[in-house]
């Protein structure tokens, strides 16, 4: 008895390092061949078609190509039709297999839509079942862990159920003091500037800064230069992580002893230890102060709420939580609200008449004053113009999302594991939507409200929870510029829109400066 036991456990023993072999082999197979040929075939079916695919690789080198392509000259003149040079692949593909189609991410097929009321109904409806895929997710990890941005299902649900208070009514007023307080420091710096005879500017890296030192104070408050200092660090580590981006699509390629893996974990590790000083920090003055409070700021409001234990739903939040909180509240507002601002800029210096028109409505609402909260829900100008420029250089160019159950969309069947991807920038410039000047700045087009087809905050639960903070920074912003100066796009200005992620100018914004004597 005892030896067939025995017996029994060595072949157990033996066994099941093989088992365990087989299962993950099967699952490797199964995520990386047998879901996608499925997919395909589900697809194929309806009539959705695509490019070919190569093993592993998908369509990414092609796209890659085409993008280096069409990128690789600036653009003859201010010419806002982008969509053929951003997204070359989408311009190419979409008129041979029609507009909507399926491209291969490495292993993960991605249908384009473009069908407004499928993706309404898409975003609005199914998001408690699709959202982040496994690719984006690991693509991001290492610069924004877990936090909101990349959750799903009952993670991204308690997490926003959280921070949402955070962006609503009085508490989103009292950020615009700090708004306004960065702002006046660096229209001083230009005057100075100015005063020693610098007229032209690369406002670009003006507004980088800028926005940086606002979102480090809406999350740091008082700690906000070790904030500006860590997102110095997230952005170097962002940008590795992109340059890294194509060893992804090899199975346990994030595992690899590369240059760029170990500098990134080097950057993450910086970034963690500055960030658990910060928090320590706030931790001991709480102590000794005996206050009830970690502060006003975004970390502030998360400490507290970690204190206060698990929620009636089990979720509890947790140290490490809140570091990927921080950092991607960082990586989603700051970036986007800067190029927010430099192609706002851009347009008005090539449109002087509507540069006018936003001045004059400027001086009507605020007269010498600063631009404050109650002057900012007057401006309509300002508003159309924003809008105008959210449509031509949206800095969120898609929204993708995966599907995580079989969905049935009117007469579309979307099967689990397909990601859908919404090509805005697209729509943004869809003749057949906006109309035969769709590629001209034409701000006019705005003064009526705006449809569904207009989705530079995304839409549904899954919306920006930043769009209302960062439409307040852009108003604040652009209405103390044209307060102040007159400005002209520089000769050394060249026209040559990037996608780095978001939609940049490659060589930075340069504009002539004049002040306005009042
Ligand atoms: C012009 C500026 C901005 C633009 C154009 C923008 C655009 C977007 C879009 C399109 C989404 C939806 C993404 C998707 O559906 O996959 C999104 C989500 C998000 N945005 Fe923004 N954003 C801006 C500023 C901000 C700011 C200032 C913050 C925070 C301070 C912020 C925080 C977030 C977060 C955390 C999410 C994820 C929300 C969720 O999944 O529940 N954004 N943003």
């Amino acid at each position: 008895m005892v030896v067939v036991l025995l017996t029994g456990l060595l072949v157990v023993a033996v066994a099941a390092p093989f088992l365990l072999l087989l299962k993950v082999s099967y699952e490797t197979f199964y995520f990386y061949w047998l879901r996608p040929k499925r997919i395909k075939k589900i697809m194929e079916k309806q009539g959705v078609r695509g490019p070919k695919p190569q093993f592993l690789v998908g369509n990414m080198p092609e796209m890659a190509k085409l993008i280096v392509e069409s990128t690789v000259k600036d653009m003859d003149c201010v010419d806002h039709n982008v969509v053929a040079r951003l997204i070359p692949h989408y311009a190419l593909w979409s008129k041979i297999y029609g507009k909507r189609f399926l491209l291969w991410y490495a292993t993960e097929p991605r249908l384009c839509l473009t069908d407004l009321e499928m993706i309404d109904i898409y975003l609005k409806k199914y998001n408690k079942v699709s959202g982040k895929s496994w690719m984006q997710r690991q693509g991001s990890e290492h610069f924004v862990g877990k936090g909101l941005l990349f959750a799903n299902g009952d993670d991204w649900y308690h997490q926003r159920h959280i921070l949402a208070p955070t962006f609503m009514g009085e508490k989103l007023k009292s950020y615009h003091a700090n708004m306004t307080e960065s702002t006046e420091q660096m229209i001083e710096v230009l005057h100075k500037k100015m005063g020693e005879g610098q007229s032209e500017f690369e406002m670009s890296e003006y507004l980088k800064q800028l926005t940086a030192e606002i979102i480090a104070k809406f999350e740091f408050g008082p700690d906000f230069e070790k904030g500006k200092y860590i997102f110095n660090q997230l952005t170097m580590l962002q940008r590795l992580t992109y340059q890294s981006t194509k060893h992804l699509i090899l199975p346990g390629s994030r595992f690899f002893p590369t240059k760029y893996n170990r500098r990134k974990e080097a950057l993450r590790r910086e970034v963690d230890e500055t960030l658990l000083e910060i928090i320590q920090g706030r931790k001991d003055s709480v102590g000794i102060s005996r206050c009830e409070s970690h502060g006003e700021d975004l970390l502030g409001i998360l400490l507290d709420e970690m204190r206060k234990g698990e929620t009636k739903n089990g979720f509890h939040l947790n140290l490490k939580l809140i570091m990927d909180e921080l950092k991607t509240f960082y990586f989603a507002g700051h970036e986007t609200t800067a190029l927010l601002l430099t192609w706002t800029l851009m347009l008005l210096a090539t449109n002087p008449l509507w540069q006018d028109k936003v001045r004059e409505e400027v001086k009507e609402i605020c007269g010498s004053e600063n631009p404050s909260s109650h002057h900012l829900t007057k401006f309509n100008v300002l508003n159309m113009v924003i809008n105008e420029s959210l449509r031509l250089y949206p800095p969120a160019t898609l929204l993708p999302r995966m599907a995580f159950q079989d969905i049935q969309l009117g007469n579309l069947f979307i099967p689990k594991g397909l990601s859908v991807w919404i090509p805005v920038l697209a729509i943004n410039h869809d003749e057949e939507i906006w109309g035969p000047d769709v590629n001209e700045f034409n701000p006019e087009r705005f003064s009526m409200r705006v449809g569904r087809h207009f989705l530079p905050f995304g839409a549904g639960a899954r919306n920006c929870i930043g769009q209302t903070l960062a439409l307040m920074e852009t108003k604040i912003v652009l209405a103390s510029l044209v307060q102040q100066f007159n400005f002209v796009i520089s000769e050394n200005y060249r026209h040559a829109p990037v996608t780095v992620l978001s939609v940049q100018p490659k060589y930075g914004l340069q504009l002539i400066l004049k002040p306005i004597v009042v």
